[in-house]
């Protein structure tokens, strides 16, 4: 029975591989270990999913969350976003593409293939977990890069069950066992990653340089950037020297011709030394400010606004949002569950984009300064690329302020004390066990 059972996953999954690359792939599909152990799927106060393992042996708790994205599993697991959570596909086989690798650069000296060198959710749920995979850029199996990496996999559970849960109840701790055994009572087993400041442990810990050749600088402050931001500064010709999250960057900021503040992990309002920072820039700074999702959430908390957590997040690829200027829409890329609730913004600051699912704040503007930010992810790895021209508007407006400061950049090239210790050209990692 268990052999018929495999056969037949196996032809269904052989099936897909096929369509989904829109040809018979040159290599011969390589395959995934055959499932052994069981695993089980436990929500806090709620239902139990029994399926089977197909990463590492380790018994892992956090938020769970879920992601209706069709690709990008690669992306997803390293965007320093997810740190500690547990990420659900609602796409029903995962890992037919396989895994690339961690090692490939870009021109920048960045990951070409992940938004961070490792994984970075604590565990992932999937329907059905591909028993081929097949890519030119692959190198191993899903299953064999989340044993690797210590990531605990779950297959073979029904996720619409998980997700009609988690949309019905919101977002909830969870956990997921190896083996048999099993408590469903222990609740001191649910660890609420969501108490502690997840920034403090994907934010680098030295201060790093991204040198383009263009002839513009700007600070990033480091909240758990996605290698594709950097990568989307870089190809604009924006140096970038990149800050840990608590570093003073307002007494510094006058040599730069930009701030940009990053994605990142976990409730807002943890990152109070961030905050009280973009304070001070708001007083002393006067050039352009973007901010990308947590830097969005960071840079409204500064302003005075509040941020809302919302029932279950916002996690795809598809997601339309309107400008309310332009009257525009765009299909963008998400992965929050927190939001700035609009309604509380002081009266220089005006909604920019709303999502239209849920009604909810996706970003805002300065009515009279070059600051500007998104709930969403415009540099969108994976896509769509509907909102990258917003990296488009930033320049420009870096552009006219350097014009109205043009010593600036020249000051830097001249050797400033603060850029001697950045030498680095990588970002260093707190070691998390
Ligand atoms: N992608 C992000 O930056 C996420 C921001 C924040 N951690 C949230 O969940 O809302």
């Amino acid at each position: 029975m268990l052999r018929l059972l495999q056969q037949l996953l196996h032809k269904r999954t052989f099936a897909t591989v096929v369509s989904a690359n829109g040809s018979l792939p040159g290599a011969p599909p390589k395959f995934h270990p055959v499932l052994t152990d069981r695993a089980t799927f436990t929500i806090r106060n709620g239902p139990i999913f029994h399926g089977h393992s197909f990463g590492a042996k380790r018994n892992v708790s956090g938020e769970a969350v879920f992601t209706t994205s069709l690709v990008g599993y690669p992306e997803s697991m390293t965007d320093p976003s997810y740190q500690g959570q547990l990420l659900v596909f609602t796409q029903p086989l995962i890992g037919n593409y396989g895994v690339p690798s961690s090692s490939a650069r870009d021109e920048f000296n960045l990951l070409k293939f992940f938004e961070s060198p490792n994984i970075q959710c604590s565990g992932i749920v999937v329907a059905d977990s591909a028993l081929r995979y097949s890519h030119w850029t692959a190198v191993e199996s899903l299953g064999e890069w989340c044993t690797r990496e210590g990531i605990a996999a779950v297959s073979g559970v029904d996720t619409r069950a998980i997700v009609t849960y988690l949309r019905e109840q919101g977002s909830s701790l969870a956990k997921i066992n190896i083996g048999d055994e099993y408590d469903a009572d222990d609740d001191a087993a649910f660890i609420d990653s969501d108490q502690v400041n997840l920034v403090s442990r994907v934010s680098t810990l030295q201060p790093f340089h991204i040198d383009c050749g263009g002839d513009t600088h700007v600070a990033v402050i480091d909240c758990g950037v996605k290698e594709n931001i950097l990568r989307c500064l870089a190809r604009r010709g924006i140096n970038s020297t990149v800050f840990p999250f608590d570093y003073p960057i307002h007494q510094i900021a006058h040599f730069f011709d930009g701030i940009f503040i990053s994605n990142g992990p976990g409730d807002p309002t943890h990152c109070t030394k961030t905050i009280e920072t973009l304070r001070c820039l708001l007083q002393s700074y006067e050039g352009p400010i973007m901010g990308i999702c947590l830097g969005h959430q960071l840079l409204a908390l500064a302003a005075g606004a509040k941020t809302i957590k919302l029932k279950y997040g916002n996690r795809a690829h598809n997601i339309g949002v309107k400008n309310l200027v332009s009257g525009e829409c765009y299909i963008t890329s998400q992965n929050h569950g927190y939001a700035v609730d609009a309604n509380t913004l002081p009266p220089d600051w005006k909604p920019l984009f709303i999502n239209l699912n849920d009604g909810s704040n996706e970003g805002m503007f300065h009515t009279t300064r070059a600051i500007m930010s998104t709930q969403f992810h415009p540099e969108a790895k994976g896509g769509p690329q509907d909102s990258a021209p917003l990296f488009d508007a930033y320049l420009e407006d870096i552009r006219k302020y350097k014009s109205l400061n043009p010593q600036k950049y020249t000051m830097l090239m001249a050797g400033n004390s603060f850029l001697a210790d950045v030498k680095a050209r990588e970002r260093v990692f707190a070691q998390v066990s």
